[in-house]
């Protein structure tokens, strides 16, 4: 099956430091494909540059392509119009404005907005339409940025850590939301909770030092305690403990063939 997204070369220049050196890989058309590495290797900064959210002072070289249509160089809005998703690291709701109101405004003009499906998803957000964003809890924040994407057709959805600090309860929903959202869109996903990885994740692109260091399997990486240890830092202890295989590992849920 043809890749939805395919990054080739990728080089981000951004205040005279070189923060991704030529970084290549591809995503497939279905389920989650996850961005891994140690902190501040350029994860975030690999999301941001194909949704065109490189800083102006920025430098951005390589191609990215959506299926066939290159997106370099071309205007955020246009590329959300096309039907990238994004939501950032950092869930940029609009506190003084209303949950309702939010959704209002990630309305795209001319298409049918999806509220059944996101009340679906998300029943908190239909009962909450008249609370004020900024006095969501965490949790109930980050639902209301993926629900606010997910009003629109997406052919590709970029997530950047979903579960950062959210309370173990909540990182659970979440990945419940997302693996369901999957079924329906791939994901390209920045995740650091390795269970949640292991949950979610079928096919896994690491970074390290602004390049690429290992792409494959994601279960298969985890399983490679020195191998996890070695480009992430931290050993799959915590993957495989039976706290957070019964908290998250959702055995029933089959993953799909791989392509
Ligand atoms: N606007 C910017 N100006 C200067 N340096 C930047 C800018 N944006 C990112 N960087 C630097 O680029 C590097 C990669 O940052 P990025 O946020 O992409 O890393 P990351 O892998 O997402 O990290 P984390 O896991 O900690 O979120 C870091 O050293 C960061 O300080």
């Amino acid at each position: 099956m043809e890749p939805v997204l395919t990054v080739e070369d990728l080089s981000v220049r951004i205040s005279g430091l070189h923060i991704l050196q030529g970084v290549s890989f591809t995503v497939a058309p279905t389920g989650v494909t996850v961005l891994l590495g140690r902190n501040g290797v350029g994860k975030t900064t690999t999301l941001r540059a194909i949704v065109g959210l490189t800083p102006p002072a920025g430098e951005v070289r390589g191609t990215i392509r959506m299926g066939a249509q290159s997106l370099l160089a071309r205007p955020t809005h246009r590329l959300v119009r096309g039907g990238l998703g994004y939501v950032p690291e950092d869930r940029c709701v609009f506190a003084g404005l209303t949950v309702a109101e939010n959704l209002r405004l990630a309305e795209r003009r001319g298409t049918i907005p999806a509220y059944d499906k996101v009340f679906a998803l998300f029943p908190e957000l239909d009962r909450r339409g008249r609370q004020r964003a900024g006095s969501l809890s965490g949790g109930q924040q980050q639902m209301l940025a993926i629900g606010r994407v997910l009003l629109n057709d997406n052919r590709l959805l970029l997530v950047d850590e979903p579960t950062k600090g959210l309370a173990p309860k909540v990182v659970t929903e979440v990945a419940e939301v997302l693996e369901r959202v999957a079924e329906s869109v791939p994901v390209l996903l920045v995740e650091q909770n390795l269970a949640v990885v292991r949950r979610l994740a079928r096919d896994a692109v690491v970074l390290a030092a602004g390049r690429v260091a290992w792409t494959g399997d994601a279960r298969e990486l985890l399983l490679e305690t020195a191998l996890t240890k070695s480009l992430l830092g931290v050993g799959s202890a915590e993957v495989s403990s039976p706290s957070a295989r019964s908290e998250l590992a959702s055995p029933a849920v089959a993953r799909k063939d791989r392509h």
